[in-house]
C-alpha cells in the first residue's frame, strides 16, 4: 500500500520540500514581525485591542488565555506525559478510533514522507495518540526540543496557543503559523488541525499536520478532509457496535440476509434457536438453515413485511413464529431483509387474539375511503369523545365490533375491552356471565365465585353484541346496572361499583322488537343515546376492491405465498355481487380465492361459486373492445385514484340498476346526460342488458 502511494508523487516533490515555503521572503519576515509585535503589545498591555487583519479574534483570545495560564512566552512549555501503563490503557480504550484512523494516518504519512511534516492524532483531552513523521532524524530533533511523543498531553493550557489546542477547545478547524503560536519557541513552525466528532457530535479527537516554516491553504484542507474521512469511518464503526449491542440485547433470534438469501448477520439468540451454538451462521444460505420457506422468498421478492406468521422447519423439526422486515434504500430498492424468529412451544399453537379482553382495532386500521364509511368513522370518532352509551347498528359482518374496538381504543385505551355476544350464550347462563356469582351460589359454581363480565369491564368498555337477543327477563337488571353503575353478583349481598363505557350492537331493527314487546322501550332509549350506523358493503362503492386487496394480502400471509393480484374480470364479479354476508363474507371469499389462485392472479373461477358464477361475458367493454371494466391499474394500484373510483362507482350503479341509465343516474345524483358524458369520458363503451336482457350499445344511443 505504501509503495504505490509513494509512486504517485512527482520526483520534483521528492527532491525538494515544495509543499512548504522553506525560505521566507522579505514580506513574510515583515508580516511575522508585525504579528509578533501585536502579540507582545496585547500581552503586555493586558487588554484586547480591536482585532485587525493580522490578528484573528480567536488567536487574540487564545493568547490572553495562555498568558493567564502562566505559560512561558519565550521558552519551551512542556505538557505532562502519561506513564507507559496509563498510555497503553488509553490506547486500548481508543481502539475503535485508532482502527478507523490508522489507515488514513498511514496514507498521510506516506504522502508527506518526503517533506518535514508531522501528522498528529490527539484524543479529546489532547493526549497525543499517534505522532507520525517520515524523517526520523528530524523526529529525534523535534522530540529533543519540544518533547513531542505519543502520550504527551498538548493543549492550550499546557503549551499555549496552537492549532490543535484551539481545535480541541472550540471544535473547529484551525491553522496557526509561526508567531501566531503563543510560545516564541514555536515561531518557526506551522500547524493545521481539524476536529473529529463521534456519532453524538461529541468531540473525539483532532488531526493535525505540523510543518516547519509557513504552510499554505492546502494543509488545512488536507487536515479537514482527512479528519472528515476518519470521522466517517469512526462513526460507522460506532454505529456497527451500537447495532451489534442492540442485536445481542434482544432475546429474539435476529438474522439479516442479503437479496440472495445469504446470512450476513445473526445474533446469539439466533444461533441458539437454530441449534448453531459455537458455529457461525454468516455466509450460509437461509434455506440451508430453515429449509425451503416460501415466506422468505415472498419478502425478498415482493419487499413486503410479514408479521408473526407461523412456519414449520423440517430441518429443525420445530415450529417458529416468523416476522420479516425488508431492508430498502431511499429509492425503495430491496437489498435484503431482517428476520426475527421465536420458538413456539411444542404442542402449543400461537394463540389467536380472542377479542375478549383486548381491542386490536383502531380507526386507522379500518380499511375504506368511501364517503359512507368515512362518515361512519367521523361520527364514531366524535362519539368516542363523549362518555355515553352507543348503539351500533348494521347488517351482520359489516364491522360493528371493529368500530366498538376503535371507539374503545380512542376513549379508554388503558382499560379492558370486554365483549359478549348475547346470541351466543345460552339464555340461562347470560346472567352469571354478566354479573358473576359468589362461591356456592348454585350447583356447579366455582367455590371461590367468579366476577362477571360487567365487573371485568371496570375502567374499560363493555361491548354487548347482538343486544336484540338479550332475554326479556334480564333486561330490567341490565337497565339498573347501566343506570346505577353498580352490580351485585348472583348469591352476593353487596353492591360492587363499576365504571364502564357501554357499547351495544345489533343487526336487528330494535324498534320493531320494541313494538312487538320483545325489547324494553326504556332499555332501548338508554342504549341508543348515540346511534352509529355502519353501511353494508354494497353501499361502499370502490371499498369492496380496497377491502378485497387487504384480505388478499392477509390470506397470502397466512398461507405463506406471495399475494396474487385480482384480474379485471374478478374485480367485475366482486363489484357485481351483492354481499349478503358483507365484509366477513368478502374476507372468506378472498381466502378461498387466494387458496385457489394460480400464476399469481385471481380469476373469476377462483372465487366462490356464488360470486364467480355470474355471466361469463363481462358486459362492459373499453373502446378497444376488450372485455374490461376499467383499465388494469384498478387491479394493480394499492389505492384507487379519483378517476378509478368514479369509473367503479358508475359501473356499480349500472350493475345495481341492471344498466338502467335513469335509475343509475338517480343513484349517482347526476342527470342522465351527465352520466352519458361520464361513461364516454371514462372510455367505457357499454353493451346494455336491459330488463329483458336485450343488448343495446349505449355508446351509440343518444340520451333521451
Ligand atoms: N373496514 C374494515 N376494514 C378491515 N376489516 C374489516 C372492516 N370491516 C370489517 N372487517 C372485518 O370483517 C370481519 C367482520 O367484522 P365484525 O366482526 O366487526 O362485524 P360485525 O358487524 O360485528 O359482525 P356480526 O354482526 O356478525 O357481529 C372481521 O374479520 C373484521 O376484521
Amino acid at each position: 500500500m505504501r509503495k504505490p502511494l509513494v509512486q504517485m508523487l512527482s520526483p520534483m516533490i521528492k527532491n525538494r520540500d515544495r509543499l512548504v515555503k522553506q525560505t521566507l521572503d522579505k514580506s513574510d519576515v515583515l508580516l511575522m514581525e508585525k504579528i509578533k509585535k501585536s502579540k507582545l503589545e496585547i500581552l503586555h498591555n493586558s487588554f484586547s485591542p480591536t482585532p485587525n487583519d493580522l490578528v484573528r479574534p480567536v488567536v487574540n483570545e487564545s493568547w490572553i488565555r495562555s498568558r493567564n495560564y502562566n505559560l512561558k512566552l519565550f521558552d519551551y512549555n512542556y505538557g505532562p506525559t502519561l506513564d507507559g501503563a496509563a498510555f497503553e490503557e488509553l490506547l486500548r480504550e481508543k481502539g475503535l478510533l485508532l482502527k478507523a484512523a490508522d489507515p488514513y494516518l498511514l496514507n498521510l504519512e506516506t504522502m508527506l514522507s518526503h517533506t518535514s511534516c508531522m501528522v498528529l492524532l490527539s484524543d479529546e483531552e489532547g493526549v497525543m495518540l499517534r505522532v507520525l513523521i517520515g524523517n526520523q532524524k528530524l523526529f529525534k530533533k523535534i522530540n529533543k526540543r519540544f518533547q513531542l511523543s505519543p502520550g504527551v498531553i498538548w493543549t492550550e493550557k499546557t503549551i499555549g496557543t496552537c492549532a490543535h489546542g484551539i481545535s480541541l477547545l472550540l471544535g473547529i478547524p484551525m491553522q496557526i503559523c509561526g508567531p501566531e503560536h503563543y510560545s516564541e519557541k514555536f515561531g518557526q513552525i506551522s500547524c493545521s488541525s481539524a476536529p473529529i466528532f463521534d456519532v453524538n457530535d461529541n468531540l473525539a479527537a483532532t488531526l493535525s499536520i505540523v510543518s516547519p516554516y509557513l504552510q499554505n491553504s492546502h494543509f488545512l484542507s488536507l487536515a479537514i478532509s482527512t479528519a472528515w474521512a476518519i470521522q466517517n469511518e469512526y462513526r460507522l464503526a460506532l454505529n456497527r457496535e451500537l447495532f451489534d449491542t442492540a442485536l445481542e440485547a434482544t432475546d429474539e433470534a435476529v438474522i439479516i440476509i442479503n437479496r440472495r438469501g445469504i446470512i450476513t448477520r445473526a445474533n446469539a439468540a439466533a444461533r441458539k434457536t437454530l441449534d448453531f451454538w459455537g458455529r457461525d451462521l454468516i455466509g450460509m444460505p437461509i434455506e440451508d438453515i430453515l429449509g425451503k420457506q416460501p415466506l422468505v422468498d415472498f419478502v425478498l421478492k415482493m419487499g413486503e413485511p410479514v408479521k408473526d406468521a407461523e412456519i414449520e422447519s423440517e430441518r429443525l423439526n420445530r415450529r417458529l413464529c416468523f416476522s420479516a422486515q425488508p431492508q430498502k434504500d431511499h429509492n425503495g430498492n430491496n437489498f435484503g431483509c431482517v428476520l426475527t424468529l421465536k420458538e413456539i412451544e411444542r404442542g402449543r399453537r400461537r394463540e389467536k387474539p380472542t377479542g375478549q379482553a383486548q381491542a386490536a382495532f383502531t380507526f386507522d386500521k379500518i380499511v375504506g375511503s368511501s364517503p359512507q364509511i368515512i362518515k361512519s368513522i367521523e361520527t364514531a370518532k366524535r362519539f368516542a369523545r363523549l362518555d355515553v352509551n352507543i348503539l351500533i347498528q348494521g347488517e351482520s359482518g359489516t364491522g360493528k365490533e371493529l368500530f366498538a374496538q376503535a371507539i374503545h381504543n380512542e376513549s379508554r385505551p388503558e382499560g379492558p375491552f370486554i365483549a359478549i355476544n348475547c346470541a351466543a350464550i345460552p339464555k340461562n347462563l347470560i346472567a352469571s356471565e354478566l354479573f358473576g356469582y359468589e362461591g356456592g351460589a348454585f350447583t356447579g359454581a366455582d367455590r371461590q365465585g367468579r366476577p362477571g363480565k360487567i365487573e371485568l369491564a371496570n375502567g374499560g368498555t363493555l361491548f354487548l353484541d347482538e343486544i336484540g337477543d338479550m332475554p326479556l327477563e334480564l333486561q330490567p337488571v341490565i337497565l339498573r346496572a347501566i343506570e346505577e353503575k353498580r352490580i351485585m353478583r348472583i348469591g352476593g349481598k353487596r353492591y360492587i361499583p363499576v365504571d364502564f363505557r357501554l357499547i351495544t350492537a345489533t343487526n336487528k331493527n330494535l324498534l320493531d322488537l320494541v313494538k312487538n314487546k320483545q325489547f324494553r322501550e326504556d332499555l332501548y332509549y338508554r342504549l341508543k343515546v348515540l346511534e352509529l350506523k355502519i353501511p353494508p358493503l354494497r353501499e361502499r362503492g370502490p371499498d369492496t376492491v380496497r377491502l378485497a386487496k387487504h384480505f388478499i394480502a392477509l390470506a397470502a400471509q397466512k398461507l405463506q405465498i406471495p399475494a396474487p393480484s385480482l384480474s379485471d374480470e374478478a374485480v367485475f364479479h366482486l363489484l357485481k355481487y351483492s354481499w349478503p354476508g358483507n365484509v366477513r363474507e368478502l374476507e372468506n371469499a378472498m381466502f378461498h380465492a387466494v387458496s385457489m389462485s394460480r400464476n399469481g392472479v385471481i380469476e373469476p373461477g377462483d372465487l366462490p361459486e356464488e360470486i364467480g358464477a355470474s355471466p361469463a361475458r363481462c358486459p362492459v367493454k373499453d373502446h378497444t373492445g376488450l372485455e374490461l371494466i376499467a383499465d388494469s391499474r384498478i387491479a394493480a394500484a394499492p389505492n384507487l385514484s379519483l378517476k378509478e373510483i368514479e369509473k367503479i362507482t358508475i359501473i356499480q350503479a349500472l350493475l345495481q340498476t341492471q344498466y338502467n341509465i335513469s335509475e343509475a343516474a338517480k343513484i349517482l345524483g347526476m342527470s342522465r346526460s351527465t352520466l352519458y358524458r361520464k361513461i364516454r369520458d371514462n372510455g367505457l363503451k357499454f353493451i346494455t342488458l336491459n330488463r329483458n336482457t336485450r343488448p343495446k350499445a349505449l355508446g351509440q344511443s343518444q340520451p333521451r
